[in-house]
């Protein structure tokens, strides 16, 4: 069993869903990024699941993973989504996504950027500061439309995470000190073209623990009920994204236990008629990728063992930039080598560029590796550093498979530069 379902081994081999990994290495080379179409539809059903008719709305947070397939996906099962771009909107746009169900987060919204999503129809700006909100109303002015807005408040608790991803703390550069909230919704109420419509916050990513979400919750009821008294009347309450997914043994937070528990506090506040958004990332699409790499050499030092594999920190930049742990599964373990300890790193030149570090395998060169629950901020993070093109992408659906994503060409990575003459 490796962490992720729709990855396992059958016969001896590593397959995504019923096609076997070494096969798509074969065909489309690696490194390559390695999509289950089933492991999609599974992890969406649980928020269909947790939902359980009530009026919540999900909207995939797409910087998880942006890929035009994965999109479509979500689409067609009728997800909205979390932009926090202009360039995101362009692609919710593109597969035909519908933007009365977009809400558009971030913290440096720019004018076009409104302008694009105010074009479009998008269900709400969530609004991160007084200078922003001051902006998109003039921007609306401009166009001659009303904002829809929601506050995005910091309500300063502790999402139990790595601090990289901790985001509703008050030193963080993100929302509304709640503090400050009711005085600003009231300015908002102000602007002639701004309508109120909801309040937000994400307090973080890869959560695992229901707590923080309900002290979140807790403080938005208080907010939700003081603007109640000042004559604002909200209709949402966006709780943001943040679940966590299994990368190692994780205990896991469900969709259905945050939902059954923020359900219960609101009807027991009279808050029901509240629609609940989500902005799920990770937990729709972490386990339902892989990164395919081969093992290039095999260096062993005075110090350590290296495996050197043809992946690098430009395709999957978590493991050094937060010290997150993947797992690394061989895909055909043959087992006659001897068993070491490995790091696993890329060819760049950078000493942060890691994989995996100290894993026991029995290593041969030229074999397979799969790094697992790399569906989330893996391509959507990747970067042509070191003139390295990206990787490929593949979609896997039962014993079918397609380029969702080809391999950048090396030309096309310099195609537009020029010389100065
Ligand atoms: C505003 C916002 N919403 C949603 C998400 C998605 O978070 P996650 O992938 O942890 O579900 C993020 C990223 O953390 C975010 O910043
Ligand atoms: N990119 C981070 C998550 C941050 C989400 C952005 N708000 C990760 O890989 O874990």
């Amino acid at each position: 069993m490796t962490v992720a379902p729709h990855f396992d081994f059958k016969n001896g081999i590593l397959h995504a869903e019923n096609v076997p990994l070494p096969t798509l290495a074969e065909k489309f080379g690696t490194p390559l990024y390695v999509y289950s179409r089933q492991a999609l539809r599974d992890a969406w059903e649980a928020y269909r699941v947790a939902a359980q008719g009530r009026d919540v709305l999900v909207c995939f947070g797409m910087k998880a993973n942006s890929n035009l397939a994965v999109l479509n996906e979500f689409k067609n099962l009728g997800s909205g989504f979390d932009i926090v771009s202009g360039g995101e909107l362009a692609r919710v746009l593109a597969v035909g996504g519908d933007p009365g169900k977009v809400v558009f987060s971030g913290v440096g919204k720019q004018a076009w950027e409104m302008q694009a999503a105010l074009k479009a129809g998008v269900k709400c700006f969530n609004v991160e500061s007084e200078a922003e909100l001051e902006q998109l109303n003039l921007v609306a002015e401009r166009m001659g439309v009303i904002a829809p807005v929601s506050l995005r408040v910091n309500p300063d608790v502790d999402a139990q995470t790595h601090p990289y991803i901790s985001t509703g703390l008050k030193e963080n550069k993100f929302g509304i000190a709640i503090e400050e909230a009711p005085r600003i919704y009231q300015q908002a109420a102000q602007f002639k073209n701004l309508n109120i419509v909801g309040v937000d916050c994400h307090i973080g990513s890869q959560i695992t623990e229901v707590a923080p979400y309900l002290d979140a919750l807790d403080k938005l009821m208080l907010l939700i009920e003081t603007l109640a008294g000042l004559g604002i009347q909200l209709k949402h309450l966006d709780l943001g994204g943040g679940i966590g997914i299994r990368y190692t043994d994780e205990t896991l937070l469900t969709p259905t236990t945050l939902l059954d528990h923020v359900f219960k506090r609101l009807e027991a506040r009279k808050l029901d008629y509240l629609q609940i958004v989500l902005e799920p990332g990770r937990s729709l699409v972490g386990n339902a990728g892989i990164l395919l790499t081969k093992v290039e050499y095999l260096k062993h030092a005075e110090a350590k063992n290296f495996a050197i594999v043809d992946a690098a920190m430009n395709d999957l930049i978590r493991p050094t930039l937060y010290d997150a742990w993947h797992s690394v599964e061989q895909v055909c373990p043959a087992g006659h080598a001897e068993v070491r300890d490995y790091d696993i790193v890329g060819p760049i030149c950078e000493s942060g560029d890691w994989l995996a570090r100290e894993r026991q395998f029995a290593l041969t060169q030229g074999e397979l590796l799969a790094i697992m629950s790399a569906g989330a901020y893996a391509f959507t993070m990747s970067s042509q550093y070191n003139t390295r093109p990206r990787a490929a992408e593949i979609m896997v659906d039962a014993d079918r498979y397609q380029v969702v994503r080809p391999r950048e060409s090396l030309e096309s990575l310099f195609a537009s530069e020029t010389t100065m003459p």
